[in-house]
């Protein structure tokens, strides 16, 4: 077991991942903004476990910016950066980069990786962990 980092503000924490077809909401199979939350609760509970060893609470959310389309086959990279660490809560800034994209002109299933990537969404949050346990006595 490996016991959790110091709250280390520039700390950063990033996930990759597919964007499935199951999760087209919208024309030209855009996905929803709240996607885009999800998967920022996602980063901020591996930020809390190495920052705290708790899966902390997501308190707020604010200036969250939809920039960009997510798509589905999108592939994309979420990442959080600690900014703030009170003494409870840790306040991150958020960005969705979509890193791989679809391109059905060339044929149903060929894509390609972006390069620079489109960053899609951006935000702030705080969330908030428990007290560290008082030492024994
Ligand atoms: C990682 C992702 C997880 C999720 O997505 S979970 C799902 C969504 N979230 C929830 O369901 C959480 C529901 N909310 C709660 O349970 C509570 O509500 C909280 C645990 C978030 C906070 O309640 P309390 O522990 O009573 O807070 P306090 O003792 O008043 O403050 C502790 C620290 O947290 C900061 N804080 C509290 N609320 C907010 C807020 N709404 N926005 C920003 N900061 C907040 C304070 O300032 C302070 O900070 P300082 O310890 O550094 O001094």
């Amino acid at each position: 077991m490996t016991a959790p980092t110091a709250a280390t503000v520039g700390l950063t924490v990033t996930h990759r991942r597919y964007v499935p077809y199951s999760h087209a909401h919208y024309a030209g199979n855009l996905v929803d903004g709240a996607y885009s939350l999800a998967a920022f609760g996602d980063v901020a509970t591996e930020m809390c476990i190495r920052t705290d060893g708790d899966e902390g609470l997501f308190a707020s959310y604010s200036d969250v910016q939809f920039k960009a389309p997510v798509r589905a086959g999108d592939v994309i990279e979420i990442e959080a950066r600690l900014v703030r660490a009170g003494t409870r809560s840790r306040e991150l800034e958020f960005e969705v980069r979509v890193v791989g994209r679809g391109t059905p002109e060339r044929g149903e299933s060929a894509a390609e990786i972006l390069d620079p990537p489109v960053v899609a969404t951006t935000a702030r949050g705080v969330v908030v962990v428990p007290a560290p346990a008082a030492p024994a006595s």
